[in-house]
């Protein structure tokens, strides 16, 4: 069983749970941020989603006594474009409190980082202040990609739609997706390639309606340069970020200039 197997059989238990309890509130008003997807339209630099993460499956223990609120602050004030926090206990060590918590200190796009597979926890993303969610279309089929993708942006979210090939790609335009990130992690081996960025980038179809993300594996300022050159508008960062000892430097060090198609 892959990881990502193992990940979604949690998930599915985990739905069961919420959907028993029936506590999660179906929110109908968003907490006013920012468009994410606005934000990196406009930039002229490549944008940072910078990462709340403590752990992760191929790398253990990150950052095991971060506080999320610093964490969130200082991207904040390095002028990240949004803040990812992974919400999964089991594998991330997150949870939603730490979502709400930096959503209540900082003004700026929130993603819950969550491997999403029914309503029920996008109405629990929304419940804890999260303005983008995000979906994967290696973990859903096409009616259920397009029914959660049509479901939380009737509700006002953003969709990070992400995708790992070409076939994945053509999914996410299918369904219109706004801001498409190509994860440069396998989630299934966990190999991390950066030029999953450049192949997809390759026949992505650049033009003023949707946005090309690159997604895990930059850890340096050279990386950022890199997939900005392939035509990325932001980067998905969490364990660089999470590791360094000079959380803004670095930050503000992978906002270089865009290379690739500017619309
Ligand atoms: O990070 C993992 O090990 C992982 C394993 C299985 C599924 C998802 C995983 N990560 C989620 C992410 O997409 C990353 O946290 C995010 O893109 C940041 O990546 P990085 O900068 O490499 O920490």
């Amino acid at each position: 069983m892959t990881i990502l197997e193992k990940i979604l059989e949690v998930k599915r238990l985990e739905v069961k749970q919420l959907l028993m309890e029936e506590q999660v509130v179906s929110c109908e008003t968003l907490s006013k941020r920012a468009s994410l997807f606005e934000t990196l339209r406009k930039s002229d630099r490549l944008e940072v989603i910078s990462e709340m993460k403590r752990a992760s499956p191929s790398k253990g223990m990150i950052a095991d006594q971060a506080d999320p609120v610093t964490q969130a602050t200082a991207y904040e004030r390095a002028g990240a474009a949004c803040i990812s926090v992974l919400t999964d206990k089991q594998f991330f060590k997150g949870s939603f409190d730490d979502l709400t918590a930096v959503a209540e200190a900082v003004q700026i796009p929130i993603l819950c980082k969550d491997f999403i597979i029914h309503e029920v926890q996008i109405d629990r993303a929304m419940e804890a202040k999260a303005s983008v969610i995000l979906l994967i279309v290696a973990a859903l089929d096409d009616m259920t990609l397009q029914r959660l993708h049509t479901y939380a942006t009737g509700k006002g979210l953003e969709v990070l739609v992400e995708v790992h090939n070409a076939k994945e790609l053509s999914q996410a335009l299918k369904i219109d997706a706004e801001l498409i990130g190509v994860n440069n992690r396998d989630l299934r081996t966990f190999e991390v390639d950066l030029s999953r960025t450049e192949e997809v980038a390759r026949i992505f179809p650049f033009n003023e309606n949707r946005v090309f993300i690159s997604e895990s594996g930059i850890m340096s300022a050279a990386d950022a340069k890199r997939v900005a050159s392939a035509g990325a508008s932001a980067v998905l960062v969490g364990e660089s970020l999470m590791r360094s000892d000079s959380v803004e430097d670095s930050l503000r060090s992978l906002q270089v200039p865009r290379g690739g198609v500017l619309l």
